[in-house]
């Protein structure tokens, strides 16, 4: 049985005191909440991680880092370590995020690195594949995704040290989503893609992200085979995040 992942990427937003009463927040309403059907992570900036380490200590509520590199530690100015982000308090990396991929040139035999340099330091790693719009106008979205998800996924990926999560380019902070049937489509040839590169490909847990609202996350995260959210926008108002999760109660 899958647990739901509700994960919040921050991406580049959030000074100490709005990150902190951010996490706050969080933290408070799933201690009050009790028994709930999902997991919670939380990735801020790097800046922001000790706070909002502190910030959920005493709730269930993991945090992660947003990138690591490939390498353990070197001369890589502006880089953060996956042994960092363990020392800091995560538990978690993403990687291979599509900003980082277009953004800084990331390719999946980089991404896989960095997914190896996550499980070297006891970090689960989330590992973000995602087409963009002219290939799937093009009828290569399945494709695509396949050999992302081949070349990203390092040796020794496990249910217990891998998440995957599915973002289309196109949908991120657009407001745009594939419908159902696509994302459902996608999620179950990625699952099938697993069964070749990890341990328990029924135990791996798919997210989907891109334009995840509270009008949405119900239809979505009740698709067969999505196993949970990666927010970006809708993160960052804890209303909103938590409106989220709770379509998963
Ligand atoms: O990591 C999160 C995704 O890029 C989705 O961002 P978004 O929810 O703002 O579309």
């Amino acid at each position: 049985m899958r647990r739901k992942f509700i994960v919040g990427n921050w991406k580049m937003h959030g000074l100490r005191e709005g990150g902190a009463a951010l996490a706050s927040d969080l933290a408070g309403r799933m201690l009050g909440a009790g028994d709930v059907a999902f997991d919670m992570l939380l990735c801020p900036p790097a800046t922001l991680i000790h706070t909002v380490v502190q910030a959920v200590s005493d709730a269930p509520v993991s945090v992660g880092g947003q990138d690591c590199h490939g390498k353990d530690s070197g001369a890589h100015t502006g880089d953060i370590g996956a042994p960092m982000l363990a020392d800091a308090g995560c538990r978690y990396v993403i990687v291979g995020h599509s900003e980082r991929r277009q953004g800084h040139g990331e390719l999946s035999g980089e991404v896989k690195a960095k997914a190896a340099a996550a499980h070297r330091a006891g970090l689960i790693a989330i590992v973000c594949v995602g087409e963009t719009e002219a290939e799937r106008d093009a009828g290569r979205a399945l494709d695509v995704i396949a050999r992302m998800v081949d070349e990203s996924m390092p040796d020794g990926a496990t249910a217990a040290n891998t998440v995957v999560a599915y973002e289309p380019v196109w949908a991120i902070g657009t407001g745009r989503t594939p419908t159902p049937t696509d994302v459902g489509a996608m999620h179950s040839m990625i699952r099938r893609r697993l069964a070749t590169l990890v341990d328990q490909p029924d135990a791996v847990r798919i997210l989907y992200g891109g334009s995840v609202k509270p009008d949405n996350a119900a239809s979505l995260l009740h698709i067969n085979d999505v196993d949970g959210a990666l927010v970006g926008g809708a993160s960052l108002k804890a209303d909103e995040f938590w409106a989220i999760a709770e379509t998963c109660r």
